[in-house]
């Protein structure tokens, strides 16, 4: 059996709110994520998505419960520790979070340069790999402002590769993206996901963004897990689901393994053609 990747151990989150009282964000969440995995947080707005894979990089603490991270206790770390940490998760966002007064080469070397030990020689080598790696290859002296949504979303992706992350956090990398700037995107994380074994972790309210990458998803009501299966397993996605977005994912991994099968099918053919 192998060990997972990621493992959050019953953590939960309040908030205090303005009149004195407390909100549960995340109650009692008991995670597992293998390496390899696309996994996909869903549920409705406030569910505590975004709160739950803020708990993956401690960029939220929990009030109890504790998080692993390629064989780390991230809750039991000094900060000093936490930091070193976190260069093994990558972290990407809805609005990009760019430097806007930066050019692409520098947002991404941004992350080597803060954490030293590399040479100005080997930075301007491991940016360049990052940005060919998300097709940014020609944009470097650019400025955010001067990029499309999907252009600037790719920026954060080379960043967060930037240094080499085992994990990489997408809290809905897609909201801001149209539907086809979307389906480009998607495949440029499925693609980073083999290529580079890169484990990832999706945040999204939107079905279909789940749908046509994860292996394995979680749906999410009122902080907590209300049922999670894997997409990829047309067992498991046959198993009678418990909530309603669960069963439109089912249906949803149903189709897209049948289109996969096919999709199979036509590389098989493509291969055949070459050998
Ligand atoms: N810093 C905070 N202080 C107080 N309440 C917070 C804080 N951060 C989040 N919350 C509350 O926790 C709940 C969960 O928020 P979260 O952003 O995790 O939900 P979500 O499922 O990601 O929602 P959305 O899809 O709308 O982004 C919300 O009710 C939100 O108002």
């Amino acid at each position: 059996m192998t060990t997972p990747l990621i493992r959050i151990d019953h953590a939960s989150k309040t908030f205090a709110l303005p009149d004195g009282g407390q909100f549960h964000a995340v109650r009692d969440v008991f995670l597992e994520v293998n390496q390899g995995d696309i996994f996909g947080l869903i549920g409705k707005s406030g569910a505590g998505k975004s709160t739950l894979l803020r708990l993956f990089n401690l960029l939220e603490q929990p009030d109890s419960g504790r998080v692993f991270v390629d064989g780390r206790e991230l809750t039991a770390l000094s900060k000093r520790d936490l930091r070193d940490a976190r260069r093994n998760i990558g972290m990407i966002f809805q609005q990009f979070n760019l430097l806007q007064n930066a050019t692409v080469f520098d947002n991404v070397a941004f992350p080597l340069r803060i954490h030293g030990g590399m040479t100005p020689e080997q930075i301007t080598a491991r940016v360049n790999d990052c940005l060919e790696l998300v097709e940014l290859g020609g944009k470097t002296a650019s400025y955010p402002a001067q990029l499309s949504g999907g252009q600037k979303q790719r920026v954060a992706i080379a960043r967060a590769l930037a240094s080499g992350p085992a994990v990489l956090l997408c809290d809905e990398p897609t909201s801001a993206l149209d539907a086809e700037t979307t389906r480009a995107l998607l495949a440029t994380l499925r693609d980073i996901n083999r290529r580079l074994n890169v484990t990832i972790v999706i945040v999204s309210h939107e079905l279909s963004v789940l749908g046509e990458i994860c292996n394995r998803v979680a749906v999410i009501e009122d902080g907590a897990i209300a049922e999670q299966f894997a997409l990829d397993d047309a067992a498991g996605v046959a198993e009678p689901r418990k909530t309603a977005l669960g069963r439109e994912l089912a249906q949803h991994g149903a189709a897209s393994s049948l289109a996969a099968n096919s999709a199979n099918i036509n590389t098989a053919n493509t291969e055949a053609a070459y050998v």
